[in-house]
């Protein structure tokens, strides 16, 4: 628990007024007090951890309040600073600041980076989003068309606008020019209070993720197995303005009243936070989309910082006093801050064992010995799932790489065949061709090299060799090759019709069929061993999905056993609960019976006192007896 830190900024005074009344606030150390010609009025004296006064620098204020936040989000933590105060009071000068006096912003976004570049052991991942909330509508600043954006909820990310743009950064200067975009996409506007009075809420917000760098991870070592992810909120809130000193109207009226409603609404969420934690009830954190935002940073898992902006003006009094109450009342927020962690699994394995550890050493010394044993046989389990997810592991990578393997030698085996089928069929055209020239018939046509016949209706001769996959389709050439050297039915190859079978005399011919069929055997047996490949392709497919249900099994069993840890957890806070329960009972009753044994001792002690003033009567009244007895008897007269 963290309780808010809070610092009250008084901005100079501004030229053109004079107080005349005599009041004015006056600062003394950690005090401030409304004085009226110089004596305190009652009531309205406060006093803060952090106070600023007119000559305090944007430096100083970030070194005391803000600094901590930087570091602390580096490491992890989520955290939120946001300027507060009336209209005209410095929220923006505070958070953006002047070229001279570099506000809370750019003094973050430079520290930020310096601060990452002394962690080499780390490696980061920042992200930039920019965005305002005018007239209750959430709109992007880095991105104009992202208008009116939705917020939403989720278990995992908690409370998030929806859509909203995220840059990714690797150094100062592109976020100051992101900060430079945004700035010029924000409503402002002018006011009686202020010639550049900013309309909107804006929240400039930078999410720093981080994670230990290979090399640095220990296997022993939980944490940097984690990834850190933490979300750093920078918000200049619009000033609360009374209508009837703006003197605003139309769309500044309009404006006015968002602001003012929604700082309503984080008044009364602050105020609540305030009260003691039975006191509190209902946070009303859903009335405005500013504190549902914010709800982190107030009461939640952030570090928060508050700056409190007052305008020291006479005219401003009673605006101050609202402000100052108002800071009072957020000092008394604690916040329940932790790291933010990502667990891989791995570390989430780790971490649980950590944790069963813990509980053994916990229940030693306690009763629970069923409990223990119970925890032991988890640890077994998982220890034996472990080693089994770790075998599966490693099984599930060979089959992977035999697949790929097998995969590579399929496709060499069939780059094989192609390069082999575009062999054959070049040798073919090239003795076709050295054939027909030998023809020489007057009538004969050329056939061009890449003429194809197709032949639907073709039946086949019982010992043709055109392989199956030619598909009914074949060059010309190759055709008359393949039949031994012999023309038949060739009537759509145009010849004369005086030659309707050609016997060719060529020694070359049987030479080629020859080497036609040593080219044929060879695909043939190539096909074969692809077949066979693919077969055992089929097997390890469904082993290798095999395989992946029983890793899923797993995966399943181990988040059973998580649950079983948690339970058992709860069981074990119970049973001490009980135990102390117990010890209560059992110091009550020695405390009763010490009581009994003090009753117990006055009883013996009057009871001895009483023996004694007996035993001295029975020693008295036997004298006595004594005395009558030896004292002679007077005659009766
Ligand atoms: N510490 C300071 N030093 C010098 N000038 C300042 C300081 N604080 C504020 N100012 C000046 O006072 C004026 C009003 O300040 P600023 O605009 O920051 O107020 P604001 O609270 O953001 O107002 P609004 O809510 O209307 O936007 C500006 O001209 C600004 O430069």
């Amino acid at each position: 628990m963290e309780k808010i830190s809070v610092g009250v900024r008084f901005r100079p005074l501004a030229s053109s007024c004079d107080s005349d009344s005599g009041r004015k606030w006056q600062i003394s150390d950690k005090v401030i007090s409304l004085c009226h010609l110089n004596t305190p009025v009652s009531g309205l004296t406060f006093s803060f951890d952090h106070v600023f006064d007119q000559s305090s620098s944007n430096v100083m204020v970030y070194n005391v309040l803000i600094k901590s936040i930087i570091t602390a989000a580096i490491d992890g933590f989520n955290g939120t600073a946001f300027a507060y105060g009336q209209t005209s009071s410095g929220k923006t000068y505070t958070m953006n600041g002047s070229d001279k006096d570099p506000g809370i912003i750019p003094l973050a976004i430079k520290d930020i980076f310096d601060t990452i570049q002394k962690i080499p052991e780390r490696e980061f991942l920042i992200r930039v989003s920019y965005m305002e909330i005018y007239n209750e509508e959430i709109n992007d600043l880095l991105v104009l068309e992202s208008q009116k954006l939705p917020i939403h909820e989720s278990l995992e990310r908690g409370v998030y606008v929806a859509g909203i743009s995220e840059e990714i950064v690797s150094n100062a200067e592109q976020v100051l020019q992101l900060l430079v975009l945004g700035e010029a996409n924000r409503h402002f506007g002018e006011t009686n209070m202020n010639a550049r009075s900013s309309r909107s809420h804006t929240i400039f917000r930078m999410v720093i993720e981080s994670r230990a760098k290979e090399e640095n991870s220990s296997k022993e070592d939980t944490i940097t197995d984690a990834i850190r992810v933490s979300v750093l909120n920078l918000v200049d809130l619009a000033g609360s303005e009374r209508i009837a000193k703006t003197g605003a109207e139309g769309v500044r009226l309009k404006e006015g009243k968002h602001i003012n409603k929604s700082l309503m609404v984080l008044g009364n969420v602050i105020n609540k936070l305030s009260e003691g934690g039975k006191l509190r009830g209902h946070i009303p954190y859903r009335d405005s989309k500013l504190t549902r935002i914010l709800q982190p940073a107030l009461g939640g898992n952030a570090k928060t910082s508050i700056i409190c902006n007052v305008a020291p003006e006479d005219v401003h009094i009673e605006e101050s006093r609202g402000t100052l109450q108002f800071a009072s009342r957020a000092k008394r927020i604690t916040n329940c801050v932790q790291v933010n962690e990502i667990l891989t699994d791995a570390a989430l394995l780790k971490k649980q064992k950590l944790e069963i550890e813990e509980l053994r050493k916990k229940l030693e010394g306690s009763h629970s010995e069923v409990l223990e044993q119970v925890l032991l046989k988890q640890r077994n389990d998982m220890h034996k799932y472990e080693l089994e997810r770790d075998r599966l592991a490693m099984e599930l990578e060979e089959e992977r790489k035999a697949r790929h393997d097998l995969e590579q030698r399929i496709f060499e085996q069939e780059k094989k065949i192609e390069n082999l089928m575009n062999h054959s069929m070049s040798l073919h055209i090239s003795s076709a061709s050295t054939q027909f020239d030998s023809l020489k018939t007057p009538n004969f046509k050329q056939p061009s090299i890449d003429f194809v016949v197709r032949r639907p209706n073709y039946k086949e001769l019982e010992s043709s060799p055109i392989p199956d996959n030619f598909a009914g389709v074949a060059d010309e050439d190759l055709w008359a090759r393949l039949n031994n050297g012999r023309i038949t039915d060739l009537d759509a190859l145009q010849m004369t019709p005086s030659l309707p079978s050609q016997l060719f005399p060529s020694s070359k011919t049987s030479l080629d069929v020859r080497s036609n069929e040593e080219l044929e055997k060879r695909r043939e047996r190539l096909e074969e061993e692809l077949d066979d490949v693919r077969k055992q392709n089929v097997v390890l497919t469904g082993q290798y999905s095999k395989l992946e249900e029983e890793n899923d099994v797993l995966k399943e069993e181990k988040i059973g056993l998580a649950d079983d840890v948690a339970r058992l957890e709860n069981e074990r806070n119970q049973l001490k609960s009980e135990k102390q329960g117990l010890i209560k009972e059992l110091r009550e009753e020695k405390r009763k019976l010490n009581d009994l044994r003090d009753e117990v001792r006055h009883l013996i002690a009057a009871f001895s006192q009483r023996e004694v003033m007996l035993t001295s009567l029975c020693t008295k009244s036997r004298a006595i007896v004594e005395n009558i007895k030896t004292a002679p008897i007077a005659p009766p007269e």
